[in-house]
């Protein structure tokens, strides 16, 4: 039996189980119980074995992230566009007016995602000169998954357009694989009107710049981007994803957990960076993704006053067991007519660090956050947590961190 049919059917016995025990418990006024789950979790399993068996022999359920395989996300555009910034509010949680004293960038700016799977986002300084034929482009652009180009909005932007077609062309033909997007950043600045009209003048000028120089339908998405609201997430997470090979099979077990635990929208996030690396398949809405933001703030900040270090020491693993969850699990009833469910999934120790005294450890997590409108959704709880562990599980299998 290979390695494959093996996961396949630990994964079925584990649903079988949690799905027998989700019946047992739940009470007669429950939401439909689970029946489907099973079969439509097997089903995105196998249809992700099938892909990822397609698209690279080397991964397989149990090793699917070949240790070398790290998608690689590049932030570009010219000087002060905001790259520096962007990456700074995202990954370093730097408060966005402070960006405000940020030096120029001399140096390549490396930062690294390890929720689930390892992406690498790379800064590059806005004065080199890429398209130089003496500059060792290999280097940088060899394995690139994606490339975002920062594009200063309440800036003129004729310079920043005619760079990134001179780049889009001079990329092409040696690497065909790279996705592009375009923040067409601060427009916090602009009256809503002239945003609109800016992104589409925008749009229009690199799409008749590529148009002409022979490129039709250029793989460019766009986006209206800030560091001062959501805008930058939503645009980050929807960039991510395309860098995540078995998001159809995420969005698969998603839509499948939402529909029977009666969640409006599911979400995997990766908590340090609020990224979401996949959701359910129904319209995002800025709304619920503000809500999920929210809360992950407030469990992130309350987790760095009353968190403490598990399992450093015997002891520390003896209270641990004795006083908590194998994984963190929050519910917060009734904000704004909504319930916010949040689940770990997995979690990982980034970096220590001492702070007045105390040491505290950075960690990286992914987590589901499901919201939900069912007013009676406190009493299926159970049945809730039941299908949780049943998708935690399921994915932990199928897609183990190495
Ligand atoms: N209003 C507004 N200002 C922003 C935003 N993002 C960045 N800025 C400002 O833009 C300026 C330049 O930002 P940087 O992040 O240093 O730009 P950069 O592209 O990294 O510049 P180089 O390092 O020179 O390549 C800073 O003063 C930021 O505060 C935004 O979303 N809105």
């Amino acid at each position: 039996m290979s390695r494959n049919d093996e996961v396949a059917e630990e994964v079925s016995d584990c649903f079988e189980r949690r799905s027998s025990e989700a019946k047992r418990k739940s009470p007669q006024n429950f939401p439909k119980p689970d029946d489907n789950l099973m079969t439509s979790m097997n089903s995105a399993n196998n249809e992700h074995k099938t892909r990822t068996n397609g698209d690279n022999e080397d991964l397989e359920p149990g090793n699917l992230l070949h240790a070398d395989h790290k998608p690689r996300l590049l932030l570009m555009g010219l000087k002060r566009s905001g790259k520096s910034s962007i990456s700074n509010v995202v990954f370093r949680k730097m408060a966005p007016h402070e960006t405000l004293f940020l030096e120029t960038t001399t140096t390549i700016r490396k930062e690294a995602m390890h929720s689930f799977m390892d992406f690498q986002v790379w800064d590059l300084p806005g004065q080199i000169d890429y398209l130089d034929p003496d500059f060792d482009a290999e280097s940088i652009f060899g394995g690139v998954g994606a490339m975002i180009w920062v594009l200063d909005a309440i800036d003129n932007y004729m310079e920043p357009v005619s760079r990134l077609t001179e780049t889009i062309l001079h990329l092409q033909h040696s690497y065909p694989d790279i996705k592009y997007s375009v923040f067409i950043h601060k427009v916090d600045s602009l009256t809503e009107d002239f945003r609109d009209d800016t992104m589409r003048d925008v749009r229009q000028r690199i799409t008749d710049d590529l148009y002409d120089a022979g490129l039709e339908n250029p793989p460019i998405t766009y986006y209206g981007t800030s560091i001062y609201d959501h805008s930058i997430f939503e645009a980050f997470s929807k960039v991510m994803q395309g860098l995540v090979p078995q998001l159809p099979t995420f969005e698969a077990l998603l839509n499948t957990v939402s529909a029977n635990c009666r969640f409006e929208k599911a979400y995997l996030f990766d908590v340090y960076s609020k990224v979401y690396i996949a959701s359910d398949t129904t319209p995002v809405d800025m709304k619920a993704y503000e809500l999920c933001a929210d809360l992950i703030d407030i469990i992130v900040d309350m987790s760095e006053v009353y968190g403490w270090d598990r399992g450093q020491d015997q002891q520390e693993t003896d209270r641990s067991q004795a006083v908590a969850a194998p994984s963190a699990e929050s519910f917060v009833s009734n904000i704004k007519g909504y319930h916010l469910y949040l689940k770990e999934i997995n979690r990982s120790a980034l970096r220590a660090q001492v702070r007045q005294g105390f040491r505290l450890t950075i960690y990286r997590n992914l987590s589901f956050i499901g919201i939900s409108k069912y007013s009676d959704f406190e009493i299926s709880k159970v049945l809730v947590d039941q299908n949780m562990q049943a998708f935690q599980d399921t994915l932990l299998k199928v897609f183990p961190r190495g």
